[in-house]
């Protein structure tokens, strides 16, 4: 694969909390406007790997890292990145669907709100268009004005989803995006994530194989801390070259 393909890339890249190690040199590469998703065990490292993606474990005390992490090719771990514009580039949704105690029309402003977009037309454009990205304008457009904390739990998730759309990123990572919702939820957020790579980079971090096998490209699959193995979905999934992955997927252990 061609370095300018990749949207995201570590080298070398070890992470710490304290004196535990959560990452063992992991070198991996998340190929542009596709669905990659990271499965595992639970505490194998999955969710500090998507942390790292947009230096969300800076927000951890004592978390060290050492290695590369490169967005389109250029390094962001060094003190000269501007994070708050990172991530801006790099969404992220929660596994809880967190709307602010806010209206649904406030929520999707947010963001450009606080970095400066004060036009109230220009503001109803990204709100709508935003809306539309997370395939809920259609179940929202007449109540906009209503409490975001008032939709189901699945309208939430979009509704973030929307929000984190409304600052413009090109990679959302997704940490167990679906693992609130029931099973008709999950099935909107599935399709949403496929029609997401159209414009978008998504990273997916899930427990649910089959939801990996359905909505992703490429999947990683890691264990206790390194990336055993990264490859095309239908790869991982029905010829694994590690025998860790096969007794993963197979459901040996886990
Ligand atoms: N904030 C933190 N401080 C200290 N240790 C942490 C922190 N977050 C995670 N860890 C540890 O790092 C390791 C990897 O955790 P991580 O949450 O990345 O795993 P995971 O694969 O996402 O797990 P799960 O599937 O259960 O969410 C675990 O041993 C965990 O206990």
């Amino acid at each position: 694969m061609k370095q300018q393909d990749n949207a995201l890339e570590t080298k070398a890249l070890n992470l710490y909390y304290g004196s535990a190690q959560a990452l063992i040199d992991v070198d991996i590469q998340i190929p542009k406007n596709q669905v990659t998703a990271l499965i595992g065990p639970s505490g194998c490292g999955k969710s500090t790997l998507l942390r790292c993606f947009n230096r969300m474990n800076d927000l951890i005390p004592d978390c060290t890292i050492s290695g590369s992490i490169l967005y389109h090719g250029e390094e962001i771990t060094g003190r000269s990145t501007d994070v708050v514009e990172l991530r801006k580039r790099i969404g992220m949704v929660f596994q809880q669907p967190n709307p602010f105690p806010k209206s649904i029309y406030e929520n999707v402003i947010y963001g450009p709100k606080v970095h400066g977009v004060r036009d109230r037309k220009q503001l109803d454009e990204i709100a709508e268009k935003s809306l539309k990205g997370a395939a809920i304008w259609e179940e929202v457009r007449e109540r906009l004005h209503d409490a975001a904390r008032g939709l189901s739990g699945g309208q939430q998730q979009r509704l973030c989803i929307a929000r984190t759309l409304s600052v413009g990123p090109d990679i959302i990572l997704m940490d167990e995006p679906c693992s609130a919702l029931d099973p008709i939820a999950t099935a909107k957020i599935e399709n949403l994530i496929t029609e997401l790579k159209d414009e978008y980079t998504v990273v997916i971090v899930t427990h649910n194989m089959q939801q990996a096998a359905r909505v992703s490209d490429y999947t990683g699959f890691m264990y206790m801390g390194r990336l055993i193995e990264f490859d095309s979905t239908p790869v991982i999934f029905e010829k694994p070259k590690e025998e860790l992955t096969e007794n993963y997927i197979t459901g040996r252990f886990g």
